[in-house]
């Protein structure tokens, strides 16, 4: 692979006489990987089912190498959300971030969705997963990846981190900022990225990434935990950027990352972490945890600021009549009906007034006097948690026919009610909605996200 050649220079002061195995290593084949997402399948069972050939990534507890990303991505479990497609390096950041179930959890630069989708699922539905992109071409994508991942309880947003600070000062628990940068360490995979890197080198991203951190930083509460990374091998967009926000904001403090041995040190600055492709099977990464330190006297559970209590709402028959349907402890204090469209916010309180693309979970439209249930609520639930399912078989035809949109003949089938509304599950695992009547499905699958 033929690099630029500032960029050998400054990977040679950079990595000594380790530069020829780094240059090696451009040649070996690019690793794919697959991350299962433990909110619907644990790991265990995912290997007792998976049709595809993967070997466990060591450092990641549900990461898998994987041979054929093409296949995994054309595959009815994908479309159950079962795993999301992801370099191995980069599920590190994630994995890395202790988040816990009931965490406000911010993901400032968010889109596609690849680290959010796993902070989402380790909340298990408690808490909060605020994603942003300031993008908001982006955004969409990381929202239709959120919701095929089943995460209940997101806010999805498009804003100038800018916006986010005066809002939401001292309010998270956990922050991660993915930044953008100069993409160094995605050379190997996408070799285009050399052009990019020719034309806006890691001086175009400093001065944003110094911004974000301490932006991020402002949004954290005192205790909380913020990781911050890149995909990148400049100094001057890893390190130097944890010094400057170390300098600028004395309350931040280094944290040890969990090990693993083949990470490598920080240049010069301990308790980061590198990922070098010549010392461990994945593309270069760069990860810094910061713990902020808490005042004295400061509440520990929460230094929020808490906007207004909403009122419940009177729901009209229809919804009562559907979410009847569900099984599933829904609080009622956090539903909101905007204009047609229901909601199940991820909070009670009123959120304060920004450009979102998701707050909550879209529970489906009032339409006519009728209810009609979302894809995103389809994906959010269970079999158990849904009166009627139909379960396909991965092998099944119909199982592909239903994600192309097509009418379904089920009269074989076993279901609790032989009319209305079903879950469809490709064994236990929803895919989306139809509706019965003599045995014929109407299908109700979100043309949006159709099968091509
Ligand atoms: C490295 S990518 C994020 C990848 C993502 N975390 C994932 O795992 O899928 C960086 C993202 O930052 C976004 N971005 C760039 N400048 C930003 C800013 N000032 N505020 C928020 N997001 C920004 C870009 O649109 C891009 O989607």
């Amino acid at each position: 692979m033929n690099l630029p050649s500032a960029y050998e220079q400054e990977m040679k002061e950079l990595l000594g006489t380790e530069l020829e195995a780094y240059k090696k290593s451009l040649d070996l084949p690019v690793m794919q990987g697959l991350r299962v997402n433990t909110a619907k399948i644990t790991c265990e069972e995912f290997e007792a089912v998976t049709p595809f050939s993967m070997e466990k990534v060591p450092w990641i507890p549900n990461g898998y190498f994987l041979k054929d990303e093409e296949r995994a991505s054309r595959h009815p479990y994908y479309y159950a959300g079962l795993y999301y497609i992801q370099e191995p390096s980069a599920m590190t950041p994630a994995s890395r971030l202790p988040v816990e179930p009931g965490d406000y959890v911010l993901d400032l630069c968010a889109a596609p969705g690849g680290k959010a989708t796993e902070l989402g699922s380790r909340l298990g539905g408690e808490g909060m997963l605020f994603a942003n992109d300031i993008s908001s071409s982006r955004a969409k994508a990381l929202l239709k990846n959120l919701e095929m991942a089943g995460i209940p309880n997101i806010c999805v947003t498009s804003e100038d981190p800018e916006v986010l600070e005066r809002n939401f000062s001292g309010f998270f628990d956990k922050v991660l900022i993915d930044a953008p940068c100069s993409g160094e360490g995605m050379f190997h995979r996408e070799p285009r990225m050399m052009e990019y890197w020719k034309e806006r080198g890691p001086e175009a991203y400093v001065p944003i990434q110094k911004k974000l951190i301490l932006q991020g930083a402002g949004m954290l509460r005192g205790g909380g935990m913020l990781l911050y990374s890149t995909c990148t091998f400049s100094r001057k967009e890893d390190e130097e950027v944890i010094e400057y926000l170390l300098q600028n904001m004395p309350d931040m403090r280094l944290k040890e990352i969990l090990p693993y041995e083949g990470f490598a040190e920080g240049a010069g600055l301990e308790k980061c972490v590198r990922i070098f492709p010549h010392r461990m099977p994945g593309e270069g990464h760069f990860l810094a945890l910061l713990e902020k330190s808490q005042k004295t006297g400061e509440d520990s559970s929460r230094d929020r600021q808490r906007p207004g209590k909403r009122k419940p709402q009177k729901m009209p028959d229809c919804v009562e009549e559907f979410l009847s349907l569900l099984s599933c402890p829904i609080d009622r204090e956090r539903l909101k009906l905007d204009r047609d469209r229901l909601y199940l916010l991820p909070v009670r309180e009123e959120m304060p007034k920004l450009r979102y693309l998701r707050t909550g979970l879209y529970l489906g439209d009032v339409k006519k006097n009728r209810f009609e249930p979302s894809q995103a609520l389809a994906m959010a639930l269970k079999p158990e948690t849904f009166v009627s399912c139909i379960r396909l078989e991965p092998e099944d035809v119909r199982a592909v026919k239903y994600l192309k949109g097509e009418t379904l003949d089920v009269s074989d089938l076993p279901v609790t009610k032989e009319k209305g509304w079903q879950l469809i599950c490709v064994n236990d695992y929803p895919l989306g909605f139809g509706k019965l009547a003599g045995g014929v499905l109407k299908n109700k699958y979100y043309a949006g996200w159709r099968w091509q």
